[in-house]
């Protein structure tokens, strides 16, 4: 600890509240306000708790490498709160849970798993089109969910696990999934008693969650090849908290990587020249109609640039790791108790790192090497505990984003919708409803 162990400027003077109010009316904007404010590194006090943001990019390993934070310490709690695992539990296999998904979804694993997915993508991709109006406003969004919804939890859970084949079924689960996630970052701070509906939907998810066990346990193959992602899974989770941690799981590789490809879906239909480019490099790399392999998207290096440029512009508000032990950054001392956190939203936007950072420029991504993240690129977080998903979730994206491409003729007939800046954990949601019509491309 520094001498005299100077505390960062803050902002919140009332007491226990502090900013909250402010903040809680859009905490994105207000980050950024504060930075320009206060400098670097400072310190919002909300509602009892001491924010500490570090901006400046070579301060990030004091977050993410650092002894004297914790990510388990961070995200204990409002994992409680929001899907009832016990403290006991996380604290006994948390790492483990990690270490596996890691290691199934590491990028040596995808292949067979890309396979798979590309069957249930084919396979929706197909109902759509031959259900498709064109003379129809439908909402993009919500095709997007239809299909990611249905093909993820087959690839996680199997199929049947959670009944999403039939449209009423399908309406009933996306309708819990979206208030669950919706108010998530409500159901990690507010009593039940204030989100009931909140509280309602989870309960609804646990149940179905019950089922994914059940069957997950029944049908358990003796080769781990053949076992679903959840599958892998089950063994390390006591027996009182499988259904939890399932649904922990579920939200985890839905609530980020869904919105994402809608927004890169609409950012290359906005932009025409970037469509023609993607459309012609993948046209080209599907030719034959073969079928997509983990090779096949190799050959669209232009397309996932554009996903790269997507979730660029739509990354998380708060990334954070609880203090445990005094830590100086730039000369401040930040006490154990602080939440230390980075904003890869904003550090997305940062001109010193991405020139006219609020332009859908997919092309500033030309000399980065696929495979690789660089460092001061965070929507995965980063350290030891960094996404475990993201290579899966940058494949599923790519492949999605193509299939669209490849099959349909879109047109936004409002434009891109805003995008909610109330919430801090994971992408942003869109605002308001994306109406398009669509039509079945002919490919000459
Ligand atoms: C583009 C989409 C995604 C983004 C932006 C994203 C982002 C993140 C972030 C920021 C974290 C916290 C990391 C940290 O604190 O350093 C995280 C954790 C996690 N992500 Fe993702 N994620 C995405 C997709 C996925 C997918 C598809 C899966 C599942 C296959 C997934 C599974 C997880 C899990 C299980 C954790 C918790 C890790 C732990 O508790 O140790 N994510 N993700």
């Amino acid at each position: 600890v520094r001498k005299g162990g100077r505390l960062p400027p803050y902002d919140g003077w009332i007491p226990w509240l502090g900013c909250a109010i402010k903040f809680g009316e859009n905490p994105i904007d207000f980050i950024e306000a504060k930075r320009r404010q206060l400098g670097s590194v400072f310190t919002l006090k909300v509602a009892g708790e001491h924010i500490t943001f570090v901006c400046d990019p070579e301060d990030f390993h004091y977050v993410f490498k650092s002894s004297k934070v914790s990510f388990p310490k961070s995200v204990q709690d409002p994992v409680n709160k929001v899907a009832g695992i016990t403290r006991k539990s996380f604290n006994e296999i948390h790492t483990k849970m990690h270490d596996t998904l890691k290691g199934q979804l590491a990028t040596t694993q995808l292949s067979s798993t890309c396979d798979l997915l590309f069957k249930k993508f084919e396979h929706f991709f197909g109902q759509l089109k031959e259900n498709v109006d064109p003379q129809q406003e439908t909402d993009l969004y919500g095709i997007v969910r239809s299909i990611m919804y249905r093909s993820v939890i087959h690839i996680f859970f199997g199929e049947g696990s959670i009944p999403v084949e039939k449209e009423e079924d399908f309406l009933d689960f996306e309708n819990h999934f979206m208030t669950f996630d919706e108010q998530f970052e409500y159901g990690t701070r507010l009593p039940v008693i204030f989100i009931r509906k909140w509280a309602a939907s989870r309960q609804w998810l646990l149940e179905k969650c019950e089922r994914v066990v059940s069957l997950c346990t029944k049908t358990m193959p003796k080769e781990p090849k053949d076992k679903n992602i959840f599958q892998n899974l089950l063994p390390l989770i006591d027996e009182d908290n499988k259904a939890n941690w399932s649904l922990l799981t579920l939200w985890a590789a839905l609530a980020n990587a869904i919105p994402l490809s809608f927004w890169v879906l609409t950012f290359v239909y906005q932009d025409k020249k970037v469509l023609g480019k993607v459309q012609r490099e993948i046209d080209a790399a599907l030719k034959d109609g073969r079928p997509i392999t983990e090779s096949v998207l190799s050959e669209m290096p232009y397309t996932l640039r554009c996903v790269m440029e997507g979730i660029r512009l739509r990354s998380p508000g708060m990334i954070p790791r609880r203090v445990v032990e005094p830590i100086v950054v730039k000369g401040y001392t930040v006490p154990p108790g602080h939440m230390l956190s980075v904003s890869p939203y904003w550090v997305n936007r940062n001109p010193d790192i991405y020139e006219d950072p609020e332009l859908f420029n997919p092309d500033r991504w030309s000399d980065w090497t696929p495979g690789s993240i660089p460092e001061t690129f965070i929507p995965f977080g980063g350290g030891r505990y960094m996404c475990p998903g993201r290579w899966f979730a940058l494949m599923e994206i790519h492949m999605f984003v193509a299939m669209f491409f490849h099959t349909f003729d879109c047109h936004l007939t409002k434009g891109i919708p805003d995008f909610c800046k109330l919430h801090l954990v994971g992408s942003q949601q869109p605002l308001q409803n994306c109406p398009v019509t669509l039509k079945p491309r002919v490919i000459n």
